[in-house]
């Protein structure tokens, strides 16, 4: 039995609920939302599914959860700039789940902006182990990067490191053909607007974010052991320590099984350690 929890069931988190049921991921859902009209209704709306899934509202059953989603708190809307800009304003979100998760054991996967920050204040004001704190984004940005490479007939396997946010690192030097600095830095701008573009037209990302997030989530409950871009609360790795940044990890169900430390090129060691530094000094500003 996988009991999955999703603190947060608004767009991302309800509809990640939806898959994960309806692609029998979890057997059981623990839903929670500070909206109770909210809550309500997406339980009634997974009911009308008839699909066979335990559903609870108690939040003091999150705690027993083999895996717990976190994104409750504001999405951008476009007067909001950067994933960074949201992160006071998710700030009592953030602790409120913190102290929902105390004596947690599963997997905890953090959706909410700024990612990356999340992810390592969640870990450290927890006391979740690392490997047990994992952050989202990477495989959306990657699937993102694949998109912007097809679209110019550039062959290989799409991966982005870095922050979910302005600081992402397209990792070029893995693809089969090189790529000259301008084209990358083009790409880099696309992608560090690809979301906007999607919130502009229609209020919110949801079908990229939900359906990675539940590829996710099946890698964590099924113990896959897959590949995947992920964010990880870094202790050397790459040279950085402070923060939460995508990098190559295994995915098991304890969590991050292995960093991989890829070689990287210049142009992409100097953007990681941009994105570390940036990253790391908003983690001091959160976590005392
Ligand atoms: N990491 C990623 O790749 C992605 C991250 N996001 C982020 O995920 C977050 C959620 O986005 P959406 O689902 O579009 O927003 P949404 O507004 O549709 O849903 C957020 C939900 O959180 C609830 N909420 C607020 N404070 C809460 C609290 N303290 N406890 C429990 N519930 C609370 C709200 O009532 C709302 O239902 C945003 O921060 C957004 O930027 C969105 C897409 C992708
Ligand atoms: O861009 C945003 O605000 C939402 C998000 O993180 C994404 O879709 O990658």
């Amino acid at each position: 039995m996988a009991r999955l929890a999703v603190i947060g069931v608004g767009r991302i988190g309800g509809e990640v609920a939806y898959l994960a049921a309806s692609l029998g991921i979890a057997d059981e859902l623990v839903l929670f939302d500070t909206a109770p009209d909210l809550l309500k209704a997406q339980v009634l709306d997974l009911k009308h599914t008839g699909l066979d899934i335990a559903i609870s509202t108690d939040k003091h059953e999150i705690r027993d959860a083999d895996l717990c989603i976190f994104s409750a708190g504001m999405p951008r809307d476009p007067s909001v700039k950067t994933r960074a800009d949201l992160l006071l304003a998710n700030l009592p979100a953030t602790r409120s789940c913190a102290g929902m998760l105390k004596g947690f054991e599963g997997i905890l996967v953090t959706v909410t902006n700024p990612m990356d920050i999340n992810n390592y204040t969640l870990c450290r004001s927890t006391g979740i182990p690392r490997e047990r704190c994992i952050g989202f984004g990477g495989q959306l940005d990657s699937s993102r990067f694949d998109l912007a490479l097809r679209q110019r007939n550039i062959p290989g396997q799409p991966s982005v490191m870095g922050e979910h946010g302005e600081h992402q690192v397209p990792v070029f030097s893995r693809l089969d053909v090189p790529v000259e600095t301008q084209t990358r830095e083009e790409i880099l701008r696309e992608l560090q607007g690809s979301s906007m573009d999607v919130i502009k037209g229609k209020g919110g990302t949801v079908f990229g974010p939900a359906l990675h997030l539940a590829r996710l989530a099946r890698m964590i409950l099924k113990d896959t052991g897959e590949a995947a871009i992920c964010s990880a609360v870094l202790d050397g790795e790459y040279g950085l320590e402070g923060c939460s940044l995508g990098v190559p990890v295994r995915v098991c169900k304890e969590g991050i099984r292995e960093i991989a430390e890829w070689d990287l090129d210049a142009w992409e060691f100097d953007k990681m350690a941009d994105a570390g530094q940036f990253v790391a000094s908003l983690c001091t500003q959160v976590v005392t």
